[in-house]
C-alpha cells in the first residue's frame, strides 16, 4: 500500500545554499526532538524544521519515494552557491525494513547544515524563523524493560533458525531482538547523538523521524557515476583477558564468520552488478569498534546510467548482512520467528540531494525514540554453525553503543 504524499506546500518553494561557518554540526540542533543527522567524524549533514513530508508502506515504497523526491525538487526554486553533494535541496531518509508492517519517511528540513572536505554550508527551504538552541538535557534514570521479543525468546528463535539451516531450509538469516528502556525525563535526541558521536567517530550517528543511532554499514553513496558501499558481517567483541589484535585475528580466519560475511557481500554485488559498467570488492578486513570488531569489506563501482540512489537502495536492500540468503525464504523466516516489527531498524537511513545522489546506511545500533521510551534493536547474522548462547552475547554487545549514550558514559 502507498499512502499519499503528506507535503505542506506544493509552491515553488525557494531553496538557498550559502558558505557558513563553525565545525560543530550536532552543535547547531535547537531542538530536543526532530533532530536530523547524518554525521561521522564531524562532517555530513544536520538538519531541523520540516519544509515538507512523504511517508509510504508497502513493496513499492523505494519507487514512490523516488517519484515523490522528483516531483519535490523539480518544483523548486534553487540558489545554490556552493554546489557539492549534499547542498541544495536534501531530504533525510529512512526506509522501513519490511514490505509490511513498516512505514518509511522522507523529511525535507527547514534548515540544513553541512560540512565537508573543511567547508561549513547553510541551505534554507522555504521561509525560515530563527531559533534558540535549547540547552541538551540527559534523560536522568534509565530503567530498562523485556521488549517484545526478550532475550529468552531470542535464544529460541536462534535455536530453531539454526535447525532450519541444518535441515538444508536456508544458508543465512539475520534475527533480531527489542529491549526497552524507559527514562524519568523525556530523551533529549541530541544528548544520546552526542554521546555516539564521542564515543564512535568511525560510525554514522543518525537521526531521521524519531530513529536515532550509530551505524558502522553503507549500505550505498552515490556520488554522481561511482557508488561505493561498505558491507559487514562477522562480529567479535572484547572479552576480558584477550588482546584486540587476537580477537582480530581469530575473526580473520574463522570460517563460521567468513561464511557469514561472503553471503552479505554477495547480496549487495549480484544487485548492484547489472547497474554498474565495474564493480570490484576489497576485504575481508578488520574494522575495530569499541563495543564490537566486524569483517567489512568495501565494495566499488562505475555506474553504467544514471539510476538514482533510492533506486539502488530497491535493488539492494535487504541484503545479507541484515535479511539472509536466500533473500525471501530468510525474510519469511524473519518474519515466522522474530514476531517482531523491525519499523525502520535494519531499514535504509541516510540522505539524498536533488541531483539523486546521497548516502544510506543500514539503520543499525538504534533505537525509536518516543517521548521518555526508546526500543532499541540488535541482530546476528546466523548461519548453520551458530551457538544461540553466543549471539545472545553479540546482540547484546550490539546495544553497548546507544545504552552508554542513554545513560551519559
Ligand atoms: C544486524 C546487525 O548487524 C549486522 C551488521 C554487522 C554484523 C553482523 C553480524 O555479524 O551478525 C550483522 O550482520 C545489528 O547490529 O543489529
Amino acid at each position: 500500500m502507498t499512502t499519499a504524499p503528506v507535503s505542506r506546500t506544493r509552491q515553488r518553494l525557494r531553496v538557498h545554499t550559502r558558505r557558513a561557518i563553525g565545525d560543530d554540526l550536532l552543535g547547531r540542533l535547537p531542538s530536543p526532538t526532530g533532530a536530523l543527522s547524518w554525521v561521522r567524524d564531524g562532517a555530513g549533514l544536520v538538519g531541523w524544521g520540516e519544509a515538507a513530508r512523504f511517508e509510504v508502506s508497502g513493496p513499492d515504497r523505494f519507487a514512490a519515494a523516488d517519484r515523490w523526491w522528483r516531483e519535490f525538487t523539480a518544483d523548486l526554486d534553487v540558489d545554490d552557491e556552493v554546489a557539492h553533494p549534499g547542498t541544495g535541496p536534501v531530504a533525510f531518509v529512512s526506509m522501513a525494513f519490511a514490505d509490511s508492517p513498516g512505514r518509511s519517511v522522507l523529511v525535507v528540513p527547514e534548515v540544513v547544515v553541512g560540512r565537508r572536505d573543511g567547508r561549513t554550508w547553510l541551505t534554507t527551504i522555504g521561509d525560515v524563523a530563527p531559533r534558540e538552541i535549547a540547552p541538551v538535557r540527559g534523560p536522568a534514570r534509565i530503567r530498562y524493560a523485556d521488549g517484545e521479543l526478550p532475550v529468552t525468546a531470542y535464544r529460541e528463535a536462534v535455536r530453531e533458525a539454526v535447525a532450519r539451516m541444518r535441515a538444508g531450509e536456508l544458508d543465512k538469516v539475520v534475527l533480531a531482538h527489542d529491549l526497552l528502556a524507559v527514562a524519568d525525563r523525556e530523551i533529549d535526541h541530541r544528548f544520546v547523538l552526542d554521546g555516539l558521536a564521542r564515543r564512535y567517530p568511525d560510525c554514522w550517528v543518525y537521526a531521521v523521524d524519531g530513529l536515532v543511532g550509530a551505524t558502522p554499514e553503507l549500505l550505498l553513496r552515490r556520488s554522481g557515476r561511482v557508488v561505493d558501499s561498505r558491507v559487514l558481517a562477522g562480529t567479535t567483541w572484547p572479552r576480558d583477558g584477550v588482546p584486540d589484535d587476537e580477537l582480530a585475528a581469530a575473526l580473520l580466519t574463522s570460517a563460521k564468520d567468513r561464511e557469514e560475511h561472503g553471503y552479505a557481500v554477495a547480496s549487495l554485488v549480484d544487485a548492484l552488478r547489472p547497474f554498474c559498467s565495474s564493480l570490484s570488492v576489497d576485504g575481508p578486513s578488520v574494522l575495530r569498534l569499541p563495543n564490537v570488531s566486524h569483517l567489512s569489506s568495501d565494495v566499488i563501482g562505475e555506474l553504467r546510467g544514471a539510476p538514482s540512489l533510492l533506486a539502488l537502495g530497491a535493488a539492494v536492500h535487504p541484503t545479507a548482512a541484515v535479511g539472509g540468503t536466500p533473500r525471501a525464504a530468510a525474510t519469511r523466516l524473519i518474519g515466522e520467528l522474530e514476531g517482531v516489527d523491525r519499523g525502520r531498524y535494519a531499514g535504509p537511513v541516510g540522505w539524498v540531494d536533488g541531483a539523486g545522489d546521497g548516502e544510506l546506511g543500514i539503520a543499525l545500533r538504534c533505537a525509536r525514540v518516543r517521548g521518555r521510551t526508546a526500543r532499541l534493536f540488535a541482530g546476528c547474522g546466523l548461519v548453520a554453525e551458530s551457538d544461540p548462547d553466543t549471539e545472545v552475547r553479540e546482540a547484546h554487545a550490539k546495544m553497548r553503543p546507544f545504552r552508554d549514550a542513554l545513560e551519559g558514559r
